[in-house]
């Protein structure tokens, strides 16, 4: 380890995530000496291995989905009348995601030098309250103190753990990192978990000529989801040729030939086990913090069971001067959300000139999209979440399938349904979600009327330009019971 003196700085900010990134500018801009530690590459998961590549790769598999649908379109490629054929070039795929991961980065990069960021590649830790030793990837160590930090580490995929795992060879077993990196399309492949991960890289490698099994061990897709509407979504992937398994474990792993494996599922209620052929595994059984390395103890910083920073509504952790944002403290973990967090620091120790309330965590609007296809994009609570929050209220549904929407029919593509959530008395929104056709769109208006507290009924009676698929909103409160 160097033994020069640490250097002093105004803050530091552990990990380059969607929070970090911003925050790290955002206190150079303001003329405090600022330090910005990342082990890997700049910009983190949501650019390298997270939102950005996985929506860029997903748009490939809606080309190739439409190429085959080409016939139902009455447009034909050469070989007339029969279902058109798709080759997928994954040399070219891969390239194009790398082609914008890589501008992504750059534009990050560019932005933390123009602010005046020091930045130092590598893996922090803390050794006391107010100090980080930094395993800088050229081999070498620095102390850096500090008189504020902010973490924001994120979380990386649990590592697969699966009888017999270890034969098989590093090719074949895929994290939600590795399988974007692959350059020919997995003759089967399954996927083991079906959350957000699961079942966006399940359809997308379907999409791209895989044959796809999803083994997930609940009893839907998509946990936290509401129950009709995960049911609608498997349907839809069956639909679309995937294998799904509900309440199903993988219990082991076994080597049939260099090439092909057989997996033993056991299904719950089902006596036999079953066999199940691949050649490829993608683990997306979920993800773990990144607290493992960073020695919290020392600083004074808590964990929960899981080992998330535990903190406040302002992102205050047990130790002073320590701020978290992002997924490593704990759900939910989207970018928005982590540059909400961003928001929320700037706001509380940088503007604090306008201040007029601190901001905080309490009660936030928590909208999300899984880029299925057809997406779900979703907004507030669930039917059954409303139920139990608000016993005493006239809590009422709204259900309408897509097959309704104009638009949806007559772009061919009305699959899934929409589904609110109200306060049948007052007509308040309490929540929204629409499995359908840019469905992330359609949520963001029901959304914009939540944050205005523009009741059901306002939506109702709008003027909405026909057709789009905002008109949906015209009809979907005849639904309500
Ligand atoms: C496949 C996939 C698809 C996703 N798609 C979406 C999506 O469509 N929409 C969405 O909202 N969210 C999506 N997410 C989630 C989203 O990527 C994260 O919520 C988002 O990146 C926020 O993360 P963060 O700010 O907490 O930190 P991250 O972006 O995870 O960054 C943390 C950084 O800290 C670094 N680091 C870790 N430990 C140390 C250390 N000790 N020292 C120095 N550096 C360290 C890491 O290298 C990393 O760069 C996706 C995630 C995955 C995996
Ligand atoms: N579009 C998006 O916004 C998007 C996309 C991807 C990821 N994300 C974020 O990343 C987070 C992590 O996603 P994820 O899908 O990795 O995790 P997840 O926790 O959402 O899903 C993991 C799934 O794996 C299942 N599972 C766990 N162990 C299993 C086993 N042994 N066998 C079979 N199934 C098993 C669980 O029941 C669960 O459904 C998400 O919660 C989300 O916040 C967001």
């Amino acid at each position: 380890m160097s033994t020069h003196s640490p250097t002093i700085y105004d803050a530091v900010v552990i990990g380059s995530g969607q929070a970090g990134t911003p925050l790290a500018s955002a206190f150079a801009n303001a003329g405090q000496k600022t330090l910005l530690i990342e082990r890997t590459h700049i910009a983190g998961c949501c650019v390298n291995e997270g939102c950005t590549p996985t929506k860029t790769l997903i748009a490939s598999g809606r080309a190739a989905y439409l190429t085959r649908r080409g016939q139902d379109y009455g447009i034909h490629t050469t070989n007339l009348m029969e279902e058109n054929r798709v080759w997928v070039d994954m040399h070219k795929v891969r390239q194009r995601k790398r082609d914008i991961v890589d501008s992504f980065r750059g534009g990050s990069e560019k932005r933390l030098k123009e602010a005046g960021v020091d930045v130092l590649m590598g893996e922090a830790s803390f050794v006391g309250a107010k100090e980080v030793k930094v395993k800088i990837n050229d081999g070498t160590e620095r102390l850096v103190e500090g008189k504020k930090f902010f973490i924001n580490v994120g979380e990386r995929p649990a590592s697969p753990s699966l009888l017999g795992i270890e034969k098989l060879g590093k090719w074949q077993v895929l994290d939600s990192t590795s399988i974007q990196e692959l350059d020919v399309v997995p003759e089967k492949l399954v996927v083991i978990g079906g959350g957000y991960v699961g079942v966006e890289f399940a359809q997308l490698m379907s999409r791209l000529g895989a044959e796809v099994t999803v083994v997930q061990r609940g009893r839907q897709l998509l946990p936290r989801e509401d129950p009709e509407i995960a049911e609608s979504l498997r349907r839809i992937l069956e639909e679309d040729g995937l294998d799904i398994r509900l309440d199903s474990e993988v219990v082991g792993v076994k080597l049939v030939d260099g090439d092909s494996f057989t997996l033993k599922v056991q299904t719950e209620g089902k006596e036999e086990r079953d066999s199940i052929k691949g050649t490829h595994i993608l683990f997306a059984a979920g993800r773990v913090p990144n607290t493992d390395f960073l020695n919290l103890k020392a600083a004074g910083i808590e964990v929960d069971a899981r080992g998330y920073i535990v903190a406040d509504e302002f992102l205050t952790t047990a130790a002073e001067n320590v701020y978290v944002l992002g997924d490593v403290k704990g759900p939910p973990a989207f970018t928005h959300i982590s540059y909400d967090d961003f928001r929320i620091i700037k706001r509380n120790l940088l503007d604090t000139k306008d201040q007029v309330t601190k901001l905080s965590t309490k009660g936030r609007l928590v909208p999300y999209v899984a880029y299925t296809d057809p997406q779900l994009g979703h907004v507030g609570l669930h039917e059954s979440e409303a139920r139990a929050k608000f016993p005493g209220r006239n809590v009422q549904t709204a259900k309408m399938p897509m097959a309704y929407v104009a638009r949806a029919l007559e772009t061919d593509e009305s699959k899934g349904l929409m589904k609110a959530v109200v306060d049948g008395d007052s007509g308040e929104i309490l929540g929204f979600t629409c499995l359908g056709i840019e469905g992330g769109e359609v949520m963001a208006v029901v959304q914009m009327a939540m944050m205005g507290d523009i009741g059901y009924q306002k939506l109702q009676d709008a003027i909405w330009a026909h057709p789009s698929l905002a008109e949906s909103l015209n009809n979907l409160w005849g639904f309500l019971s």
